[in-house]
């Protein structure tokens, strides 16, 4: 068994037992990232040096018997767009290629205090917009599964370094999918959650109203431990929620029977795989087996959400990427003949096609004109999205369905496709414009690639959703099956 594969409890255990050292853990991992990465391009950026030197601060802590964080000595990677002092943050984007921020997101504050060792960036789509890891701007990720496909996307890089081992745990960021969707494709675990849980401040901002940033990790239990370390409420993010933060690793251990289960018809309909619906179905029998009761029911705006966040994510992309003009940070055009020539040049030469596209789709969203039939009319359907959820909670504790349609598909097969690629986040889009909280864990294979359930519940009920998580994983097998490349 991989270092990597035990859960964060056992390796605190042998630290305690100093059956291991923390400098051990780190290269252990940058062993393991030296020896993959070039076939899987997960890393942006490695901090070799910081995180050796973090790694013997925290042995010498150790050695002396202080008291330790909820994630000491753990080897971490963050998703390229939570910006980290000293350390590079690209976005994925050659406009940001020379972009050193200079202080830490509030997410990675809360990360040194719990003391785990962040040993570099992780790859993802530029800003990202996307959902394969092809719109990097420095190349795709490839999935630890099958290296000739896809590892999801946006936060690509991050579900693929936790899945082959190269890190213990990952943060990354989902705005209409961006967690739960890769960690599904990757066979690994990933939650969304409610927005306002966890401080946004430091994460460069695609869609300010969506945006929240998630943990990614190998099961549930390490997902409620790094979850009670990031989440909680923070003055410098405006939306950012001052609700009581419960104890999430401790609430994992309730059992599940009597649960109430609605499960979307919308979301085991057409265009669905059929595989991806088998599984699905199979672990609603593990919930029943487990004493859950559960029934179809409808979330009838479901079929107007993916229309409604392209419309709503990219007039708020438009709004936030005008602070990349070529002045105020990264990459500058050279020889501009005047202001506007150095933001037009800046921005054409800056941005990668599919940002661009967005950009353009949300400005024309926006224009005076368009506004009330796009933009507010897509306000409005978010409301009726939104209901739909409110409705259907007031009968039930939880809905599950799968995580994204089909699991991952080929490199290459639909970057020329821009709308198709935009219906893998069909499942995952409503979730994140209601704003309430999403895990996917892994729920079997389909001809050899992971499948992803998704269990979401109620705004700030991250408690039940991992409890419930954690039961189901307790009675499958699913989240122990490792990729080729693990
Ligand atoms: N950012 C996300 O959450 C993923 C989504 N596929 C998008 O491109 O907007």
């Amino acid at each position: 068994m991989s270092l990597f594969d035990s859960r964060i409890s056992d390796v605190h255990n042998r630290l305690n037992n100093k059956e291991l050292s923390v400098s051990e853990l780190v290269e252990a991992s940058l062993a393991r990232i030296s020896a993959t990465d070039s076939a899987l391009g997960a890393f942006l950026t490695l901090d070799e040096e910081g995180a050796r030197a973090q790694a013997k601060k925290l042995d010498a802590a150790l050695a002396s018997g202080e008291e330790r964080g909820l994630l000491f000595g753990l080897p971490a990677g963050i998703k390229d767009n939570i910006v980290t002092e000293g350390l590079r943050t690209t976005c994925a984007s050659q406009f940001l290629d020379n972009f050193t921020p200079i202080y830490d997101a509030e997410v990675i504050h809360k990360l040194r205090s719990a003391q785990s060792v962040t040993v570099g960036k992780l790859n993802m789509d530029e800003f990202a917009m996307g959902g394969s890891n092809e719109n990097s701007s420095y190349g795709p990720v490839r999935n630890p599964w099958d290296t000739t496909r896809v590892p999801g996307g946006s936060s690509g890089g991050s579900a693929a370094a936790v899945a082959a081992g190269q890190v213990y745990f990952a943060l990354g960021s989902d705005t209409g999918g961006s967690i739960r969707q890769p960690a599904a494709y990757c066979g690994v675990v990933g939650l969304k959650p409610t927005y306002g849980l966890v401080s946004r401040f430091g994460l460069v901002a695609f869609a300010s109203s969506l945006d929240q940033i998630g943990p990614i990790t190998k099961n549930v239990e390490d997902s409620a431990y790094v979850l009670q370390a990031i989440a909680g409420h923070d003055a410098k993010d405006s939306t950012s929620a001052n609700v009581s933060i419960p104890d999430y690793v401790s609430s994992l251990t309730g059992d599940v029977k009597g649960l109430r289960i609605g499960v979307p018809k919308e979301y085991i309909g057409q265009g669905i795989d059929p595989q991806v619906k088998e599984r699905v179905l199979e672990a609603l029998k593990v919930f029943e087996s487990m004493g859950a009761v559960w029934e179809e029911i409808s979330l009838p705006h479901t079929e107007y959400a993916v229309a409604t966040y392209y419309l709503l994510a990219s007039s708020e992309a438009s709004s936030n990427l005008a602070r990349f003009d070529g002045v105020r940070y990264g990459v500058r055009a050279d020889n501009p003949a005047n202001l506007m020539d150095l933001y037009r040049r800046s921005r054409s030469e800056g941005f990668g096609s599919e940002v661009k596209r967005r950009i353009m789709l949300g400005t024309y969203a926006l224009s005076s004109g368009y506004y009330d039939a796009y933009y507010k009319k897509a306000q409005q359907v978010r409301t009726l999205i939104k209901r739909d959820f409110d409705q259907a909670f007031e009968k039930f504790d939880l809905i599950i369905g799968p995580t994204a349609p089909t699991p991952a598909f080929k490199l290459g097969e639909q970057v020329d496709d821009p709308l198709t690629m935009y219906l893998n986040d069909i499942v995952t889009i409503p979730v994140s414009l209601a704003g309430v909280p999403a895990v996917s864990v892994p729920c079997g294979l389909a001809d050899g690639l992971p499948v992803g359930l998704q269990i979401i519940g109620k705004p700030f009920d991250e408690a039940t959703v991992l409890r419930a998580a954690h039961a189901y994983e307790g009675q499958t097998e699913h989240h122990k099956s490792r990729p080729a490349l693990a």
